[in-house]
């Protein structure tokens, strides 16, 4: 099922941020979002879940028109978002956290056995507070809460920024299988190594707009889009 934004313009109040953005996030694939600090990455996805009032455009996913549903009605269509800074309930265990995030779907116990399938370091941890969990763990937690929705469309704000290596490589593993499954992953990434190794598109977004979208197998490190729009 695709995601698509057409002819987004969005912002805070008086201060315009997206200036018609295009945008397509489609099954199965991984759509990185790639720009400048400041060039809308965030506010393209909170605008998606409902959480910015859009002036124009639309955002449909299977043909469903989204805008205009009020913020609480967009994850029972099918999105979920994992913002920037996780946003968990820290005093809350593991198991409280999945058990909050599926609360809307019924939480089944195939959903939250899903989940710790394609994280087991949270079934180690059911029962030990989030606030208590490694930044990788909590991470970990923040995904699997958000697909206890069972989305077809998964945003990721920089999931893997501040990570080591070997949790960045479990969190990558996670996103892969969850594209194989089917889901439309959209992922804001900064770095060109992860982008090359998940990526099926990039959107690269400058001044509000997306100013480029590539397939991920026509770029390589040092691009030309990677200088232009991030860089590096
Ligand atoms: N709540 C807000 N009120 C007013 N302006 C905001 C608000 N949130 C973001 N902005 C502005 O919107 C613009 C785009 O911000 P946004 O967070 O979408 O960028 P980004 O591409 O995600 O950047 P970064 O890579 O730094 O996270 C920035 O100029 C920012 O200052």
């Amino acid at each position: 099922m695709a995601l698509e934004v057409k002819g987004l313009t969005a912002g805070y109040g008086p201060v315009t941020v997206l200036r018609g953005v295009d945008f397509e996030a489609r099954a199965g694939q991984v759509t990185c979002l790639m720009g400048r600090n400041g060039a809308g990455k965030t506010t393209l996805l909170k605008a998606i879940m409902g959480l910015v009032e859009l002036a124009e455009g639309s955002v449909r996913l299977g043909g469903v028109d989204l805008q205009g549903l009020p913020a609480h009605r967009i994850p029972c269509h099918g999105l979920a978002w994992v913002p920037q800074g996780r946003r968990l309930f820290g005093p809350l265990t593991v198991a409280e956290n999945l058990e909050v995030g599926g609360l809307t779907r019924g939480n089944r116990a195939e959903v939250r056995e899903h989940v710790l399938t394609l994280f087991p370091r949270l079934r180690e941890r059911l029962a030990q507070p989030a606030a208590t969990l490694s930044g990788g763990e909590q991470q970990m937690l923040a995904i699997g809460r958000a697909l206890c929705l069972e989305p077809k469309v998964l945003l990721l704000d920089e999931p893997t920024e501040g990570l080591q290596p070997s949790m960045i490589a479990l969190i990558r593993d996670a996103v892969l299988r969850l594209r194989a499954e089917g889901v439309a992953v959209v992922l804001v990434e900064q770095r060109v190594e992860a982008v090359l190794k998940m990526a099926d598109r990039v959107a690269f977004m400058a001044h509000g707009r997306v100013e480029e979208m590539v397939e991920a197998r026509r770029l390589e490190p040092g691009a030309r889009q990677f200088l232009d729009y991030v860089g590096v």
